[in-house]
């Protein structure tokens, strides 16, 4: 494992990508941090512009770099090079890049869903919390980023494909909600073989080449457990915060914990905890705990995070015109349920108040920036 040293070198020599001088002439390499039994480095960074496509190619830059040198995992968070400082560097940046400075930033809340297994209602979850924000007025985009068992158009009902323009990819809009899916590119029903960094390639198209425009929120639809493309996004996404699904089943949910602890190690927040498949509610009111019962609040507590809901079992109301075999209507009990989640979230993101300036969200990635 490399030392501090090193990591401040081999980071140093990139550049701030509005200053266009490396991080190690403008100072912006302001903390460096090593767990070396875990091989796993983190580092804090200040920017002249933070929350934009080019933070994010920053961050890939950052990761990639560090890998090669045989980093396991890294942690990054980002932060505004202070006024005083950046004033020193103005002359450099050309005009319109120092007005882009100043100008108003923005900013979107990145949501991964997550679950430990398959099969426990992680894309249910995704699409209808996403079409819950949207009917909240939010902006709202949402990456099927389970590539391998993309099922999201499915879900909503798309049919369309994306409109390319130029070189981005016009997101499909549905509800309210700009959604991306390998289902897009790929021939009907093909099964996707690829593996490991291609399936890298492909999300970080989906967050440079698509045209996303201003969004609040951004879901991701993790593929299930913790393998190469959740730990992908983890790194490719560092300001993401994660949901995590389970059943009520004990197991199901100490299988979820470890989703949880991947989070934490990548140290990524977790923003609470969605039971699905709770209970079966008969005609007459009764409640059966079909998956057992208390998989949800165990885990919650375990990570030491909100149970944000439960969302029992059952269909929504098919409407035959306008089909969407996964989605509840706003009037129905479950739509309900995912609109105080939704709700929930909003607030406990603080959505209408500024972000924490340090750990601000990453913003959706401008392809014309490329
Ligand atoms: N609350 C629910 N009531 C009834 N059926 C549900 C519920 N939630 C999900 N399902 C159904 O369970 C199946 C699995 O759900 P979904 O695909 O959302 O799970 P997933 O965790 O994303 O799975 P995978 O990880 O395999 O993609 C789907 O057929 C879905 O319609």
């Amino acid at each position: 494992m490399i030392n501090e040293q090193q990591i401040r070198e081999l980071v140093g020599a990139l550049q701030d990508p509005f200053l266009h001088r490396t991080l190690d002439e403008t100072g912006g390499i302001t903390e460096v941090s090593i767990k070396e039994e875990k091989e796993h480095a983190s580092v804090k960074l200040a920017i002249a512009k933070i929350n934009n496509a080019e933070q994010m190619q920053l961050q890939m830059k950052v990761v990639d770099t560090l890998k090669k040198a045989g980093v396991k995992t890294v942690g990054i968070r980002f932060e505004e090079l202070p006024a005083e400082k950046l004033e020193q560097f103005r002359g450099t940046a050309d005009v319109s890049e120092a007005q882009d400075i100043l100008s108003p930033l923005n900013k979107v809340q990145i949501i991964s869903v997550a679950s430990g297994k398959g099969g426990v209602g992680k894309s249910t979850v995704s699409v209808n919390l996403a079409v819950a924000l949207a009917r909240m007025g939010k902006k709202v985009g949402l990456v099927d980023a389970d590539i391998y068992g993309f099922s999201v158009p499915n879900m909503m009902g798309i049919e369309q494909n994306p409109v390319v323009r130029g070189n981005s990819i016009i997101p499909v809009e549905r509800f309210g909600v700009k959604v991306i899916s390998m289902d897009f590119f790929v021939d009907q029903n093909a099964p996707v073989v690829w593996r490991g960094p291609m399936l890298g390639k492909v999300l970080d198209q989906f967050f440079r080449d698509v045209e996303w425009g201003d969004l609040d929120f951004l879901l991701l639809d993790l593929p299930p457990g913790t393998g190469d493309v959740a730990l992908d996004v983890h790194q490719m996404l560092p300001t993401s915060k994660e949901l995590i699904v389970t059943t009520p089943h004990p197991t199901a949910a100490f299988v979820a914990a470890r989703a949880g602890a991947m989070a934490l190690k990548t140290e990524h927040e977790i923003l609470g905890v969605v039971e699905n498949m709770s209970w079966y509610e008969s005609k007459s009111g009764e409640k059966e705990y079909v998956f057992g019962k208390g998989g949800g609040p165990k885990l919650a507590e375990e990570l030491r995070t909100e149970l944000l809901g439960q969302i029992p079992l059952g269909q929504p109301d098919w409407d035959e015109n306008d089909f969407a075999p996964s989605v509840y209507g706003e009037d129905h009990p479950t739509g309900k349920l995912y609109g105080e989640i939704a709700s929930n979230i909003v607030a406990k993101l603080g959505k209408d108040s500024e972000p924490a300036q340090n750990e601000g969200p990453v913003s959706p990635f401008d392809p014309r920036n490329n």
